[in-house]
C-alpha cells in the first residue's frame, strides 16, 4: 500500500503554508563564494527558495552543484556570503533536524540490514517516519532484512535517497538522486519524491538530466563555472537549453546562417558548418527560402552540455 503523501511529508509542526515563519524562505543564499585552493567552485551565487518550492539545479560537470548543496546541508562553509536554511544556520543541529539530504556519494554499513540502517538514521530525529512506511514508499519493503552489502548499486542508491526522508524533513537536498538507476527504478523514485513535494515539502535536487528536473521541479537553476546562468520556470529554461544541433555543408564564400531562426552558436571548419539552434525546422525553411546552396544536412538533439556551453557563450556575449 502506498501511504498518503502527508504521512511522509514535512513535519506537521512545520506546515509550510500555515507556519508563522512561512515568510522566511526555505533557503536563502546570499552572494556566496567558495573556492578550493585555486579552483573557484561558486562565485557570488545568490538564490532564494520559498517554502514548498521544488528547484532543480542543472549544470555540467564541475559547475558547482554539489558544492552548493553541501553548503546548504551544512557540511561545508561558504568562503564568502551567507547561507540560511529555514532561517537558521545549516550547521546548527536544530536546523539540521529539519533537513534531509542524500549526497552524490554515500556509503552504507555493509553488515547492517536495511531496516537497521533506517532505525539508525531515524533515531536522530524526534518524529521519524515509521520504518515500514518509509521502505514501502521507496519500494524497499521486501529488502528490510537484507544486509546493505548485499544490495545492488541501484537498491543502495534508493535506500540512500529514502534515508533523506526518514526524519520527516521540511527541506530535502538530493545530489543526483537517480544516478545509476535504470529507467523503471528512476521513475519509481520520482514518484516517491513527488509525494513529499505534493505535501508541501521543499526540494532542491541537482541533476545532469533535464528530464529529471522536469519530473520533480517547477523551477530550474542552471549553474556553470560556479555562477547562476539561468533561473526560472522549467518551461522557460527548457526553451533556452532544448537546442538542436544542425550540421551542413556550405560552399566557400557562403556565409553561415547565424541569426536565422535564433541560430547562435556556430562553428565552421572549411565547408563544414555546425550550429546550435532552438528551431531547426525554422532554420531549414529559412535556408530553403533564401536559396542557400547547402548540402549534407543533419539535425540531432544537442546535449545538455552543448546547451550549457551555448548559455555560457551567450552570457559572454560571444560566439564560439
Ligand atoms: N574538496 C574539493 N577539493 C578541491 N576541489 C574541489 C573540491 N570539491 C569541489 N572541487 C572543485 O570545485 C568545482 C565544483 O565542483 P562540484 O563538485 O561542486 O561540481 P558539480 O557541478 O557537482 O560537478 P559534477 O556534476 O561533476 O558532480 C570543481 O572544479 C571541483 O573539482
Amino acid at each position: 500500500m502506498t501511504p498518503s503523501p502527508t504521512t511522509t511529508g514535512p513535519h506537521p509542526a512545520n506546515p509550510p503554508a500555515r507556519s508563522t515563519a512561512a515568510a522566511t524562505p526555505a533557503v536563502a543564499v546570499d552572494r556566496v563564494s567558495r573556492s578550493f585552493a585555486a579552483v573557484t567552485a561558486l562565485d557570488d551565487v545568490s538564490l532564494t527558495v520559498a517554502r514548498g518550492e521544488s528547484v532543480g539545479i542543472l549544470g555540467p560537470n564541475g559547475a558547482g552543484k554539489s558544492t552548493l548543496l553541501a553548503l546548504l546541508a551544512g557540511t561545508r562553509r561558504p568562503g564568502r556570503g551567507s547561507v540560511r536554511v529555514l532561517g537558521g544556520d545549516p550547521r546548527d543541529p536544530a536546523t539540521r533536524r529539519r533537513l534531509g539530504c542524500t549526497p552524490q556519494q554515500t556509503g552504507l554499513p555493509a553488515t547492517l540490514r536495511v531496516g537497521e540502517v533506517v532505525d539508525l538514521v531515524a533515531g536522530h530525529f524526534p518524529d521519524p517516519v515509521p520504518r515500514g512506511e518509509l521502505l514501502e514508499r521507496f519500494g524497499l519493503a521486501e529488502l528490510t532484512r537484507r544486509q546493505c552489502g548485499g544490495l545492488s548499486g541501484g537498491q543502495q542508491r534508493r535506500l540512500c535517497v529514502a534515508l533523506a526522508f526518514a526524519g520527516r524533513p521540511d527541506v530535502v537536498l538530493l545530489d543526483e538522486p537517480t544516478s545509476g538507476l535504470d529507467v523503471t527504478a528512476r521513475r519509481a523514485l520520482w514518484e516517491a519524491v513527488r509525494g513529499f513535494t505534493a505535501a508541501g515539502g521543499t526540494l532542491l535536487l541537482s541533476s545532469h538530466h533535464l528530464e529529471e528536473v522536469e519530473a520533480l521541479s517547477e523551477r530550474v537553476v542552471v549553474l556553470g563555472g560556479g555562477r547562476v546562468l539561468a533561473d526560472g520556470p522549467v518551461a522557460d529554461v527548457r526553451s533556452r537549453v532544448a537546442l538542436r544541433r544542425v550540421r551542413l555543408r556550405l560552399p566557400a564564400g557562403v556565409p553561415e546562417p547565424v541569426g536565422a531562426a535564433g541560430a547562435g552558436t556556430c562553428v565552421r571548419d572549411g565547408e563544414r558548418v555546425e550550429l546550435l539552434v532552438p528551431d531547426a525546422d525554422g532554420l531549414v525553411r529559412d535556408l530553403v527560402c533564401r536559396q542557400v546552396p547547402f548540402c549534407d544536412l543533419e539535425v540531432s538533439p544537442a546535449s545538455l552540455e552543448d546547451a550549457f556551453l551555448a548559455i555560457t557563450g551567450a552570457e559572454r556575449g560571444g560566439r564560439r
